[in-house]
């Protein structure tokens, strides 16, 4: 996989605006992002719920967008099947949530769905190393789990660039996304260190343009 050229930005719909969903997604297709980033929060994982497969089967015929669906959710195992029939073309779970991590990653694609697995930021990236020959993403978590609008962790930035070299060194074909406190400011460290897909909430729908602030992480990814 080529990386960073392709840049992919994914507005997390955790930073919208709930009581219309429907225009906030279509304002994510319009902006230029490529993805739509699905937070499912289950009150026990992390402290904070979110919404579960009944909204993104709602809102899947309003965007043509890849749905990225993140699953914060204790034994993700149990609910693979629900979200990928609601639509998610991409699911990732968290190596801390479930203790049959290689296989939760073998059930989502055999549904059809890219394969993601996530490390929170206490989570060395040694501890995902035996799923990376069957993870089609890996998602850095820069914040610990739960709510948007936090600052980034900057060492994370570390464990993406681990990942590139892993990803090199082993002839891996994952993409490397990154999740929390991702703006104009914090994106182009991310990109240098080796991100593929920035998943960005607060700033996105923050953004006075979104299609500028768009355009702008994306030519991080040209500028490489
Ligand atoms: O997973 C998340 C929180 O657990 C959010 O996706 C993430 O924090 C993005 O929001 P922001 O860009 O506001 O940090």
């Amino acid at each position: 996989m080529t990386k960073n050229e392709d840049l992919i930005i994914a507005p997390s719909i955790l930073g919208a605006d709930f009581s219309h969903l429907e225009e906030d997604l279509v304002s994510i297709a319009d902006s230029g992002a490529q993805w739509v980033h699905l937070d499912v929060m289950d009150g026990h994982f992390v402290p904070n719920i979110s919404f579960g497969w009944d909204l993104i089967r709602t809102l899947r015929p309003f965007s043509p967008l890849t749905f990225d669906t993140h699953l914060m959710v204790s034994q993700p195992e149990r609910f693979i099947e629900q979200f990928a029939s609601a639509g998610s073309n991409a699911i990732t779970v968290h190596h801390e949530a479930t203790v049959h991590l290689y296989r939760v990653l073998q059930q989502i694609r055999s549904l059809g769905c890219k394969s993601g697995v996530s490390v929170v930021p206490s989570t060395p990236v040694s501890a995902i190393e035996h799923v990376l020959e069957i993870s089609d993403i890996v998602l850095v978590m820069s914040v610990n789990p739960g709510f948007g609008g936090q600052q980034m962790i900057p060492s994370m930035l570390q464990k993406i660039a681990r990942l590139a070299e892993l990803r090199e060194t082993e002839g891996y074909d994952f993409l490397i996304s990154v999740d929390g406190g991702i703006n104009a400011k914090t994106a182009g460290d991310a990109v240098d260190s080796g991100a593929d897909v920035l998943v960005t909430g607060s700033s996105f729908f923050s953004a006075p343009d979104k299609i500028s602030y768009v355009a702008d992480l994306l030519s991080l990814g040209r500028a490489r």
